[in-house]
């Protein structure tokens, strides 16, 4: 029986640039991510997206806009990551290494594709022209795709 899990993924923009964080440890390590982490229950997702990028990140955010929800499913586990995805350009303070993060921005044409989850080159180009989306992918491990849908939401 799958179970839908919640999370959240915030992308920072300045100008031309993007940021994103050095996963130091756990989940995705090594890899260059957005911000974001699990829903807890006592919270909305715009609450938590705005919590874990504080966390991650050092940033603060009045405004989140929403650019899309990307669903993940793993072969051999039960559950499903349901990942609301936001951006902004207006942020304060000024990114900081966490235990779990070490930001950087990169200018949008230098986007780290081959050192991030093989799904961002996909939805990436919805997020960057700022069309909303929605997907699905079916992974075997953590960097083989066997599936996905992408398409763009109104
Ligand atoms: N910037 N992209 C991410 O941070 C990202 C992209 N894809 C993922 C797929 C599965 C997963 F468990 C996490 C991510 C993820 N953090």
């Amino acid at each position: 029986m799958t179970k839908t899990k919640l999370y959240t993924l915030a992308l920072i923009r300045s100008n031309s640039n993007i940021l994103l964080g050095m996963k130091k440890r756990g989940f995705g390590v090594g890899r260059w991510n957005g911000f974001g982490g699990k829903v807890h229950s006592n919270e909305t997702v715009l609450e938590a997206a705005k919590r874990e990028l504080h966390e991650e990140s050092g940033l603060m955010v009045n405004e989140l806009q929403e650019a899309g929800t990307l669903r993940f499913e793993f072969i051999g586990e039960t559950e499903i990551m349901e990942v609301h995805v936001f951006t902004t350009n207006k942020f304060e303070g000024t990114p900081t290494e966490s235990e779990e993060m070490r930001p950087q921005w990169f200018p949008i044409s230098e986007v780290p594709f081959d050192d991030m989850w093989p799904d961002d080159i996909l939805w990436f180009p919805f997020l960057l022209k700022g069309q909303k989306f929605s997907g699905y992918f079916k992974f075997k491990g953590h960097s083989e795709i066997l599936d996905y849908t992408l398409e763009p939401e109104c």
